[in-house]
């Protein structure tokens, strides 16, 4: 009896997944037309089409619960039917969820079509968050430009959205009791089937937070030299505006002015780039390359038809945020992004290309199974090989470095260069997840939302607003993700587990081994390592079929998350910055802000 009932699950499986595919393919066409060109026709295509596949897909899942998969002995199978068995935002009322679908539309539309005035130029009012926003923040070193540009873009493009974001929670919260979860922050927890993966995520921020510490107190140091004491406070939090980047999430924008050898030769390559006239299809055939140089898949030739790899010209509004896409029929894979020529997009192109390759090396699998093993991998595959490539010996080897010094000071530059984008985000990425779980599970109520974000910017993240906040404001929907609906604890997850998967790739790549001087994690470069290249495919190619610490295990040996791999890599940087703010006196950690914001 049971053998029969698995036999035509196993049946109905492999057709619902056949379905499924054909679902999935339909809404990716319409998401990606209308992200690409935000316009009504758009817009309402993709509700009518995502209204249309939920109704496919409840029908669907009433079949599903049909079978009484707990009891299956074949695991693999039973996999899927618990998979298929979350039902999703589909499980809505239909009129509840074109609300959720309306609500997040309209968000991702205000951001993308939010712009503010120049501040030097006040006639000038077309900046949009890419490129306008962005290059003054990687550029200027004027605190009142920092200030205006900080303001006007929390405004136009978070304050505005305070309102869809409220129903956005009360229907998603809906969606995530109808599919058997208290809220949403149970069902986005889930993802990473692991009982203890908050205590976990708790644990892994204590481990990294004295290297934060140390890498905060610096910089606030050289802002206060910078910018007076009127400004950056000898132990307060750091003003967000002053750290290079919008959200202050990466200060990769300060570096330039505060790095600890300012006399060794740079080590971003953007003049490089800029001067030996890259463009943006060569970031993605450099890219492609490199992955094809560890016996992994080069690009399928409508990825280069498709893709949008420049912002379009023609005035259309469309979401620039970069973004890799899966259209499921497994040939059709595409990437849209805005590029510029700097060495921050250089990356961002790696990032969105590990995306594309994950997709490419689990192609073959079950629909259901087409994911990472769990979002934090999906964000880890591109990164890594950014690790490779933004070490001085790739550099030099690509022409975009000269040979310069290889001594303690340049390799003290580029650890404080990379620890500015990995170690700084940490606390950024941990908090804005923290704070969302707060948001679904009602702990943070909508009279609090802003005041509660600013707590735990100043708690976790040691910096404060530039001016005094309210709850008018909504300073949390000024970052992509928010208003997009992304997940975001995958991130965080992803800038821990990456060291994890870059230390055992350069071991199978002989570039690095634990204690050998010579072969120090962060100068490991994996290119045209097919060793590593092949531990990396067999665990991409898991997809999501099996649990992630078989995943994690087939690559590094280890089942469990751990930071000794970002705390190894960094570990010549942490001493130093110890040493210079013992020697400089820098006070350790930050006293409370005095900034107005609850
Ligand atoms: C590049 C992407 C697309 Se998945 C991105 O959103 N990232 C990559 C780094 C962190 C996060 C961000 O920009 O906030
Ligand atoms: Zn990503």
């Amino acid at each position: 009896e049971r053998a029969a009932e698995e036999a035509s699950g196993r049946e109905y499986m492999r057709s619902l997944d056949e379905i499924m595919g054909k679902a999935k393919n339909r809404l990716s066409l319409a998401s990606w037309a209308y992200d690409s060109n935000i316009t009504q026709y758009n817009e309402d295509k993709l509700l009518q089409v995502s209204l249309e596949i939920a109704e496919e897909e409840k029908e669907y899942w009433k079949e599903t619960m049909t079978y009484a998969w707990h009891e299956f002995y074949d695991d693999d199978l039973k996999r899927m039917f618990k998979k298929y068995s979350v039902l999703g935002t589909s499980a809505l009322p239909e009129d509840l969820n074109q609300r959720l679908i309306q609500a997040i539309s309209n968000m991702k539309s205000t951001y993308a079509k939010a712009t503010i005035c120049d501040f030097k130029d006040q006639s000038k009012c077309d900046l949009t968050i890419e490129p306008g926003v962005t290059d003054v923040f990687s550029s200027s070193e004027n605190a009142e430009e920092l200030k205006h540009t900080w303001l006007e873009w929390h405004k136009a493009a978070g304050a505005t959205s305070k309102s869809n974001f409220t129903e956005y929670v009360n229907m998603y919260n809906e969606a995530a009791k109808l599919n058997g979860f208290d809220n949403v922050a149970q069902w986005w927890l889930s993802e990473y089937e692991t009982d203890d993966i908050e205590e976990q995520l708790a644990n892994l921020w204590t481990q990294v937070k004295p290297l934060y510490q140390q890498i905060h107190a610096y910089v606030r140091r050289h802002l206060r030299l910078k910018y007076g004491n009127d400004v950056v406070s000898a132990k307060g939090p750091i003003p967000a505006h002053l750290l290079g980047n919008i959200w202050a999430q990466t200060w990769g924008g300060v570096e330039k002015f505060t790095k600890p050898f300012p006399n060794k030769p740079d080590v971003d390559v953007t003049d490089a780039l800029v001067k030996q006239n890259y463009t943006p299809l060569k970031f993605f055939e450099m890219s492609e390359d490199f992955f094809k140089s560890l016996n992994l898949s080069g690009m399928p030739e409508l990825f280069w038809e498709r893709s949008i790899i420049e912002k379009p010209e023609d005035g259309r509004d469309l979401v620039c945020h970069a973004s890799a896409w899966d259209f499921f029929d497994g040939e059709d894979f595409r990437i849209k992004q805005c590029t510029t020529i700097t060495n921050a997009f250089f990356k961002t192109t790696h990032h969105e290309m590990g995306h594309i390759q994950y997709y490419l090396q689990y192609k073959d699998q079950p629909i259901i199974y087409r994911a990472g093993a769990n979002p934090g991998f999906h964000e880890a595959v591109g990164d890594v090989i950014s690790l490779s490539v933004s070490t001085p010996k790739h550099l030099k080897l690509v022409g975009l470095l000269e040979d310069g010094p290889d001594d303690n000071e340049s390799n003290i530059n580029q650890l404080y260069k990379m620890g500015l984008d990995k170690i700084v985000f940490l606390p950024f990425a941990y908090l804005l997840d923290l704070y969302r779980y707060g948001v679904f599970r009602g702990t943070t109520s909508p009279q609090e939302y802003n005041c509660h974000f600013w707590q735990l910017r100043e708690s976790i993240q040691g910096i404060e607003p530039p001016a005094p906040r309210s709850e008018n404001d909504f300073d949390p929907a000024a970052k992509y993700h928010v208003s997009a609906d992304v997940e975001y604890m995958r991130y965080y997850i992803s800038y821990i587990i990456q060291f994890q998967f870059h230390r055992s790739l350069c071991q199978l790549a002989g570039q690095y081994s634990p204690g050998d001087s010579s072969k120090l994690l962060f100068n490991c470069d994996i290119y045209k390592s097919p060793a590593a290249g092949n531990a990396l495919k067999n665990m991409l190619k898991l997809g999501s079929s099996r649990p992630w610490p078989d995943a994690m295990e087939a690559l590094t040996g280890q089942r469990n998350m751990d930071a000794s791999g970002v705390m190894e890599y960094f570990q010549p940087l942490y001493d130093w910055l110890k040493a210079e703010n013992e020697r400089t006196g820098e006070h350790i950690g930050w006293e409370p802000s005095t900034v107005q914001y609850c």
